[in-house]
């Protein structure tokens, strides 16, 4: 299968940190890629790292087959990866439907399709559409903030974990919502939610201080008591 994003060997490092020491990682197209690990392990540093936010110093980054390594931010998320970060990214003053509109690269016909595809997905956000980004929970933020990238006409999604901070009702309903994307586009998943990187992941990839030390088939993993122990705290 085609990869549409492939990562040799990178090293990065945010600020004056040399954060990232080998991560190596394929994502092939509609797939969903998940990558685990402990708290600190590198995680975010590797989603921020693809979309040009730290400096790499040494090994690829390529997407649809061109490298990506040392271009700005906005001509990586232009090229067709939108990013769903761990802190949301949203706009507290801005309402719902602004928070959408300014998010959108283009309004035509296709965005508009995929805004109402999202918004039956997310019903809270067509409800609360002219309710402030600040004033929605936790949950009815994260939806925001995913349908602000899906919105977009995208090959790859980066999620950082969206289960993060939610109540488990929420993340039954997020797992739900991004089951339903990945039949749409691919993605690459960060979620420490064990049971919801099992339920949506195709293919896994262990980080560990830095370095991908462990890579295979999501169902392998849940049978692999052993590596689930030593790199995830996982009995
Ligand atoms: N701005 C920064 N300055 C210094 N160190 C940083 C900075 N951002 C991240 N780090 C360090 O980089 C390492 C990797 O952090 P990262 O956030 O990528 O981990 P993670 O696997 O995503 O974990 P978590 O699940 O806790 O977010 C950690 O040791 C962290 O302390």
């Amino acid at each position: 299968m085609e990869n549409l994003l492939e990562l040799k060997k990178v090293e990065a490092f945010v600020q004056h940190y040399h954060i990232l020491h080998d991560i190596s990682f394929e994502v092939p197209k509609g797939e969903v890629t998940v990558l685990l690990g402990r708290n600190g392990a590198g995680k975010t540093t590797t989603l921020r790292t693809i979309m040009g936010l730290n400096r790499v110093s040494e090994g690829s980054i390529s997407f649809k087959g061109e490298s990506i390594v040392g271009r700005t931010t906005f001509d990586i998320a232009n090229s067709g990866i939108g990013y769903v970060p761990e802190d949301q990214g949203i706009f507290g003053g801005l309402t719902v439907g602004e928070n959408l509109r300014v998010a959108m690269k283009k309004e035509d016909e296709k965005t508009t399709e995929r805004l109402e595809w999202i918004l039956e997905l997310f019903p809270d956000l067509k409800k609360f559409w002219k309710k402030e980004g600040g004033q929605l929970s936790g949950g009815q933020k994260q939806m925001l903030s995913i349908a602000r990238a899906y919105v977009n006409e995208n090959d790859l999604l980066l999620i950082d974990e969206p289960s993060k901070g939610l109540a488990p009702i929420m993340v039954d309903k997020v797992t739900e919502s991004i089951q339903q994307m990945k039949e749409q586009t691919t993605i690459v998943l960060v979620e420490q939610n064990f049971m919801m990187a099992s339920q949506i992941g195709t293919r896994f990839y262990i980080i560990d201080d830095g370095v991908t030390v462990h890579s295979g088939a999501m169902d392998e993993l849940k049978e692999d008591k052993q590596s689930m122990k030593k790199y995830l705290g996982i009995s």
